[in-house]
């Protein structure tokens, strides 16, 4: 099987807080993997060691069969953080093109992709104002075109859709099965809302820095006996809430 992504027993502490603990997970080319946990479980610490913004204390990551952390990946993963990381006194066009400058592409190619990431998010129209004028839901818009803008391999969102309405939400959705179906991209997304939960490929349930399980959604509601994944997710909770007491 062909891996985009190989974590291999990463633990990860800030202080005497151990939010990662021995993770290890393969995540398959071509597939939409999302991780599922409470806030606060460790799947951003996850995601940002992926991307090489931060080392694991133990284990070892490799993106795309290359060590992370390695500049030379950044131009096969396309990030989005939880928090936007724009440029506020620029106009969107301007964080586009600054974003792509970043990336080895053809003058022809940034316009080409300024102009379908801008329409994917339906910002066209708002391309030559200024960020400091967009809402909450057009920043998350511009930071997800940013992470597309390079037309990468992988993609990692960090919940993508949050502050998005459901009808943009569901647009987004459907081009990134395209993404995967079309363009064999691999794409990580992680998620808070159950329905989002259900469109991946595959899910690992991260709960206190483990994963608590992992496998298709389907394999996951026998798992925990649940009709939908809002059940799975509570199921889920408790499980490992009567673990804890019973160790
Ligand atoms: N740089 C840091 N320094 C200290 N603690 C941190 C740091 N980054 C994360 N943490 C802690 O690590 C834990 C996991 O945080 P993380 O952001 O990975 O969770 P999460 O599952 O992504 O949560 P959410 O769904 O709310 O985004 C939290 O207790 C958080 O406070």
């Amino acid at each position: 099987m062909n891996y985009s992504v190989e974590i291999e027993n990463v633990s990860k502490s800030f202080g005497k807080k151990a939010v990662l603990k021995e993770i290890s997970l393969n995540i398959e080319e071509g597939k939409i993997y999302g991780f599922i946990g409470p806030s606060g479980s460790g799947k951003t610490t996850l995601v940002k060691l992926l991307v090489g913004m931060d080392d694991p204390d133990n284990g070892m990551v490799h993106v795309l069969k290359e060590k992370v952390p390695n500049l030379g990946l950044l131009q096969n993963i396309g990030y989005m953080a939880q928090s936007d990381a724009l440029y506020l006194n620029l106009t969107g066009k301007e964080n586009l093109k600054f974003f792509a400058s970043l990336y080895k592409m053809p003058k022809l190619e940034v316009a080409e992709r300024i102009s379908y990431a801008a329409d994917l998010v339906k910002l066209t129209p708002d391309l030559n104002k200024r960020v400091s004028a967009y809402s909450g839901g057009m920043k998350r818009r511009l930071s997800l075109a940013i992470a597309l803008i390079q037309n990468p391999k992988l993609l990692i969102l960090d919940e993508p859709t949050v502050g998005i309405d459901p009808e943009l939400r569901l647009t987004i959705w459907n081009e990134l099965l395209r993404l995967k179906n079309e363009e064999g991209k691999t794409i990580i997304v992680t998620t808070h809302v159950m329905d989002e939960a259900e469109r991946c490929d595959l899910i690992a349930m991260i709960r206190e820095g483990r994963i608590l399980a992992n496998g298709t959604p389907d394999e996951l509601k026998e798992l925990y006996q649940a009709k939908n994944f809002d059940e799975v997710f509570l199921n889920a909770g408790r499980k490992s809430h009567e673990n804890s007491r019973s160790n």
